[in-house]
């Protein structure tokens, strides 16, 4: 039985890619409606909500679950992924990619997996150190001083659809281009204490996003409509958006993955090799599946 005071924290990503999952997402069920809270902010203060624990589980940066995995658990079948183009992870940039890599570039504060991707391009794939600063998603300004800009999320969206003349590389079709994998920028994480303390609940949510993952792809025309309506462009920019992203989280997605922490392992982003530990429905550490 599930506590009445059993109450979980979830993260929503405020971009339209992790719609999916929270679209239909059964918040009203008499089993959930009062034990689920959301907390709608960009991917990276998502990323310091649950390492402080202000926020329980959710999708956050995979960079994030790399920098701070000892206290994470990962739900399986659940991510935003891609391989290839993704359509919302963009670089912006006046000249071919090879002088970029000696050049400056600004980096939208709301993003980890993203800003870190393009270091691991620049470096392993351009051998390049560009120099990097942060600044508020606006692509106009960001070129003022830079020779390009890396925007994610809906800011990437609506600039890219701007008659900006700039060149334009999509992170997950270079990843691609590079090593032939696939590429995840969100994972759904839980926080180790979260799922020792409420293991019935933390289940029953993840079926819950499941069944809106689930409902919203088979049936998509009221959330691609709600994107028309509160972001612009049309129902076919959008269903080729939720089309080419991919919301599983299987072996493909985490060999991708595997292979993005080794690389900035090696490059000396992060500390250690990072294992893919994935939560499994007993919803205890001691019977998750250690991956890596
Ligand atoms: C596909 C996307 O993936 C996102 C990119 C993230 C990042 O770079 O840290 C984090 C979460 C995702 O929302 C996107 O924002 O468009």
């Amino acid at each position: 039985m599930t506590d009445n005071k059993d109450i979980i924290r979830i993260g929503k990503i405020k971009y339209t890619n992790v719609w999916p999952l929270f679209y239909r997402f059964p918040t009203g069920r008499a089993d959930l409606r009062d034990h689920v809270h959301f907390e709608e902010q960009v991917p990276t203060q998502l990323n310091r909500g649950i390492a402080s624990g202000e926020i329980d589980m959710g999708p956050i940066s995979s960079y994030a679950y790399g920098e701070n995995y000892q206290q994470y658990l990962l739900y399986p079948d659940m991510s935003v992924s891609a391989l290839g183009e993704v359509k919302s992870i963009l670089l912006f940039h006046r000249e071919p990619l090879e002088s970029v890599a000696n050049g400056s570039i600004a980096l939208t504060t709301s993003s980890a997996s993203s800003v870190n991707l393009l270091r691991i391009i620049m470096e392993k794939y351009y051998k390049g150190k560009p120099q990097y600063s942060y600044a508020a998603p606006s692509l106009t300004d960001m070129m003022v001083q830079n020779d390009a800009a890396l925007l994610i999320g809906d800011d990437a969206i609506r600039a890219s659809w701007q008659n900006h003349g700039y060149r334009v590389t999509d992170l997950g079709a270079e990843w691609l281009r590079q090593t032939g994998q696939w590429m995840s920028f969100a994972v759904w994480a839980i926080r180790k204490d979260t799922a020792e303390r409420h293991p019935e609940l933390v289940k029953r949510v993840f079926e819950a996003f499941l069944e809106s993952k689930r409902k919203s792809l088979a049936d998509p025309a009221g959330m691609i409509q709600q994107a028309v309506d509160t972001i612009g462009g049309t129902r076919s920019y959008w269903e080729g958006y939720f089309g080419g992203l991919c919301y599983d989280f299987g072996a493909p997605q985490w060999s991708g993955l595997q292979l993005y922490y080794d690389y900035a392992y090696e490059l000396g982003f992060l500390p250690e090799r990072v294992p893919l530990q994935i939560w499994s429905d007993s919803g205890r550490s001691d019977k998750t599946a250690v991956r890596g």
